[in-house]
């Protein structure tokens, strides 16, 4: 597998009344062209892993790791001018509520229209063109309506899928979706899980899939990185995520619903305090 993004030992760490508060501890792993799943409950540090590759931890979080190398090349020392670059041209990142990204007072068209532009020296016709395209190619029936329209006239499921539309433009080569899906219900998750799958597999991106639910992640990742308190706790492919080892997991697996045999309740995962020093497993392929 050709690696795309490689990282060592990260962490994200805030400063707190009550001293430093760790996020992320000490968490490596590596990215090729595939559907990478993080996994883990509210508060793991799936979301400021994500966040920290782009360096968008907001102040006063620090975030330090031995690299966080795209391409061999460390993104910690860049420039901020430089990782904006990086953040336009080579990783997008797409937020579970598209109403947070996009402009409420401006069309989305001239939204894409403007993004376009900004990566590309392109006229405002060419920058027209290739935005009715990307809204075609994120499954928008009729892209010449939605462009004259606003966000808030967008349900939650086309205004993800614009939200995905707007990062394509750039052509990165690494989408980040922080639970991109959770908000919609369960036939329009599934469109825009497809237009992700065929991403990868078209124009051979890298994605890292966040999500809390590890049903889902099993069934549309290729591999999985389970997180807990901070660390990455086990790593698999997802199609063998029933064999999973660690307690934590386990108790991940054994918490969903089960039409075959169902429960009378759920299990209640005893916590081992000693999972949280446990050294971080490395996602490596
Ligand atoms: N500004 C901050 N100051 C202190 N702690 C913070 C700050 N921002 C986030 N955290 C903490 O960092 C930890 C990891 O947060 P993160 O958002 O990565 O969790 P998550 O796994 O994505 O959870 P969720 O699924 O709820 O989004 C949480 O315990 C959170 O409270």
């Amino acid at each position: 597998m050709s690696t795309l993004l490689d990282i060592e030992n990260l962490w994200v760490r805030f400063p707190t009344r009550n001293g430093i508060f760790d996020a992320v501890r000490g968490v490596s792993f590596s990215l090729g062209r595939e559907r990478l799943g993080i996994v883990g409950e509210s508060g793991s540090g799936k979301s400021m892993t994500g966040r920290a590759i782009l360096r968008l931890i907001r102040h006063p979080g620090i975030v330090e790791a031995d690299h966080i190398n795209l391409h061999g090349e460390n993104l910690l020392a860049k420039s901020e001018r430089d990782m904006r670059k990086v953040r336009g041209e080579q990783i997008s990142m797409v937020m579970q509520d598209p109403k947070f990204s996009l402009n409420p007072v401006m069309t989305i068209g001239d939204q894409l229209i403007e993004a376009h532009r900004l990566h590309a020296k392109a006229t405002k016709a060419e920058a027209r063109k290739k935005a009715l395209e990307m809204l075609e190619a994120v499954s928008i029936r009729d892209p010449e309506r939605v462009m004259g329209a606003y966000p808030h006239e967008m349900s939650g499921g086309m205004g993800q899928r614009i939200m995905i539309a707007m990062m394509l433009i750039p052509n990165p080569e690494i989408l980040i979706a922080d639970e991109p899906t959770s908000a919609l219900d369960v036939s329009v998750q599934g469109q825009v899980l497809s237009i992700m799958d065929r991403l990868v597999k078209e124009r051979g991106m890298g994605l890292i899939f966040i999500s809390h639910d590890l049903n889902l992640v099993s069934q549309f990742c290729d591999r999985v990185l389970i997180m807990y308190a901070g660390r990455i706790v086990e790593v698999c492919d997802a199609n063998r995520l029933h064999e999973a080892q660690h307690p934590y997991t386990r108790g991940l697996l054994g918490s969903l619903p089960r039409f075959d045999a169902p429960r009378p309740r759920l299990e209640v995962l005893q916590r081992d305090p000693s999972w949280r020093d446990a050294p971080s497993v490395e996602g490596r392929t």
